[in-house]
């Protein structure tokens, strides 16, 4: 697994300071962020790949700096986001597949296996050339893991990705999420996703409030909303 650290993290938009002292080392293979609405967590998961850097303190990634080694760090920690039609950019399925490997300097034969072997990872066998856009909610979503997955990234940050789902579909996700081998960092509003996760961190008003397994954190969870 990947280390990733906040050392001292703090982040402001302007004025307004949204986290404070954050102080994590992050090793286990499934972790989740919970904490409620505005607390912190998708700029806590951004900066994990650097899509946002902190106004004070370190994120590194394996001792890579996010905010000076963004490019590399990328290359590493792959990220979800809450609605995969933000993530999806090619008309159709297989195309969006090996787009995300232009870059990899993979031969054409190579690109191909793992665009097909995506598609039956995903469940989209037979959808190599549907339109993307036409997917289900759920099939978008697995496609965009799939976009993500596909460029072998260590580590997978997903903020947020069931939400826009319903039972059905969030289940399919929830399951890739928790029987992948790399390591899962998971924003989430949830609980239920969390269960056999090995550490769930609890974010308050842009703080740490609580660290350790679902069975504990959870509960602590709720209780600072009762
Ligand atoms: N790009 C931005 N510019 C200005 N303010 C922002 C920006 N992104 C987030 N914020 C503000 O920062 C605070 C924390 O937002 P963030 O999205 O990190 O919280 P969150 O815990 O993920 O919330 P939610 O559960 O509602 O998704 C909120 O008050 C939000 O309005």
């Amino acid at each position: 697994m990947s280390v990733i650290r906040f050392d001292g993290v703090s982040h402001a938009y302007g004025e307004r300071r949204v986290l404070s002292g954050i102080d994590l080392e992050l090793t286990e293979h499934r972790i989740g962020i919970i904490g409620s609405n505005g607390s912190g967590k998708s700029t806590l998961a951004r900066m994990i790949n650097g899509l946002v850097t902190p106004s004070s303190g370190k994120v590194t990634v394996d001792g890579l700096d996010v905010s000076r080694k963004g490019g590399e760090v990328r290359r590493k920690v792959g990220f979800v986001f809450t609605d995969p039609d933000n993530q999806i950019v090619m008309p159709t399925v297989g195309e969006d597949l090996a787009f995300s490997l232009r870059r990899s300097k993979l031969p054409r034969s190579v690109v191909a296996e793992r665009v097909q072997s995506m598609l039956e990872r995903f469940r989209l066998d037979g959808h190599a050339d549907h339109p993307a856009h036409l997917l289900s909610g759920g099939q978008k979503q697995m496609l965009a893991i799939g976009a993500v997955l596909i460029r072998e990234p260590e580590v997978i940050v997903a903020d947020e990705p069931t939400t826009l789902l319903d039972l059905r579909n969030a289940r399919m996700v929830t399951d890739v999420l928790t029987s992948v081998d790399q390591q899962v960092i998971v924003v989430t509003h949830q609980l239920a996703l969390l269960n056999g996760f090995d550490r769930v961190v609890v974010i308050h008003e842009g703080a740490v409030v609580h660290d350790g397994t679902p069975t504990d954190a959870v509960p602590a969870y709720e209780k600072l909303l009762a």
